[in-house]
């Protein structure tokens, strides 16, 4: 939506007031005896209380009626969304999907939302917009990526409208309501129990690859709407889908402050880091937004992005190399061709290589590359392919081996062609 308004900056301290009604933040204090124009103050913690500084997260909303006046919460069918990682025996292979059917489906995942360690990944599909209805999870951080069809969020924070290669995160908690314009698809990245942040740079300095400036977050804007029919409240809630009424709509939020917020990225710009000498840099360059664990340098899920860039590494195979990796790599293609395979991975398609499962170029991209000439060139140009990596063992769900029926079983065809070029007489070519 043109004219739409945002704040810049990552995991700053923000405050926002709508125009409507300047003045609504209480100054000096969060709860005022009586807050400005009879508005109600409520707190969102997304952090223990006693966090560290640098972790503690929380905002506070001004707002015409508090969360908390709503009918009892039921349980509603969860259709394709699960937390049961045991519907299907485990399975090392390589699995490579089409694009999906209707609604939201989780594809893979691990961990418990419980005991607040884990991941899901999933897959939406959709056409129509949320009409009297919000969703709220609180069992975690959604990192969403349109694919196809933008997709204008209204948070109790303000509006945003993230389009495909941009991509945003509602963090745990907060409610969202989402409106389509057309055939709308992408892919969500849920993770328990951390909240993303900027990777740190090392010795990369003080600048580059995502920029704190660079994240977008909503402006106040409320709507004072009685819902005589109903507002429905949609609640996830330990892996599975609650509901509730209210008379009112939840964007009722006419000033906030704080650090907790939802917050949009545009990948265009992402600062683009390669190797320029020889060699093929580990993905860990591309990384956009990153949830650690407890480990040092172990994330519960990193969010990696293979952008357009130069390649220009001498005496190197260039694309990425053949490998077997402690961690697991869910991909997916937001348009135009991923640089290790010829054919197959569709944009709105994705991929799973699993914990230790061999992957790498299928053979016609190992044959071309081995032989082509080494000019600088663009690398992944109009292209836009993605990878949520993550240290836990993911479960691929019944939907996603079976009932999606979009598997392509043939995938492991695409290395069945690489032979060997062995020669036990090679010599060192002459200086
Ligand atoms: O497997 C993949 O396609 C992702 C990937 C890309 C890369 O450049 C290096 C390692 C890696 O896992
Ligand atoms: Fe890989």
């Amino acid at each position: 939506m043109a004219g739409l308004k945002y704040l810049s900056g990552f995991g700053n301290e923000l405050s926002s007031e709508d125009p409507r009604c300047p003045g609504a933040l209480p100054e000096g204090q969060n709860s005022p005896q009586v807050c400005p124009y009879g508005l109600y103050a409520e707190q969102l913690s997304g952090s223990a209380f006693t966090c560290p500084r640098p972790a503690n997260k929380r905002s506070w909303f001004y707002r015409i009626l508090p969360s908390v006046k709503h009918k009892p919460f039921t349980a509603v069918p969860s259709g394709n969304l699960t937390e049961n990682w045991n519907e299907v025996e485990p399975d090392p292979n390589q699995v490579c999907e089409g694009s999906k059917g209707r609604g939201l489906h989780t594809v893979c995942g691990a961990g418990d939302a419980k005991s607040r360690n884990g991941i899901g990944i999933h897959m939406y599909t959709c056409n129509t917009s949320m009409v009297d209805r919000c969703f709220n999870n609180s069992d975690g951080d959604f990192l969403i990526v349109p694919q196809q069809g933008e997709i204008l969020i209204t948070t109790e924070f303000g509006k945003m409208m993230v389009e495909p290669n941009e991509i945003c995160v509602i963090q745990q908690g907060m409610r969202f309501s989402v409106d389509v314009f057309g055939e709308t698809r992408g892919y969500i990245l849920e993770v328990y129990g951390a909240h993303f942040e900027l990777p740190d740079l090392g010795p990369i300095g003080a600048n580059g690859l995502a920029n704190p400036r660079d994240f977008l977050c909503p402006v106040a804007w409320y709507e004072d709407r009685k819902v005589a029919t109903g507002y429905t409240v949609i609640n996830k809630y330990q892996g599975k889908l609650f509901a509730c009424q209210q008379d009112f709509s939840p964007f009722n939020v006419v000033a906030w402050h704080g650090n907790y917020t939802p917050y949009k990225y545009n990948l265009k710009n992402f600062m683009v880091i390669n190797c320029v000498a020889f060699d093929h840099a580990d993905p860990s360059i591309f990384t956009v937004l990153t949830a650690k664990s407890t480990r040092p340098g172990v994330a519960i899920a990193d969010f990696v992005i293979f952008p357009p860039r130069w390649g220009v590494a001498d005496h190197t195979f260039r694309p990425p190399y053949y490998h077997r990796n402690c961690m697991s790599e869910f991909m997916g293609l937001i348009h135009g061709h991923y640089e290790a395979k010829e054919e197959g991975f569709q944009p709105g398609g994705a991929s799973l290589h699993s914990m230790m499962t061999p992957h790498g170029p299928d053979a016609e991209c190992f044959e071309k590359n081995s032989t082509a000439e080494l000019k600088p060139e663009r690398v992944a140009e109009g292209t836009m392919a993605f990878m949520f990596e993550s240290s836990f063992s993911m479960a691929v769900t019944k939907w996603g081996l079976q009932t999606c029926q979009r598997l392509d079983k043939s995938y492991y065809q695409c290395w069945e062609p690489l032979r060997s070029h062995f020669n036990p007489n090679w010599k060192p070519s002459k200086p």
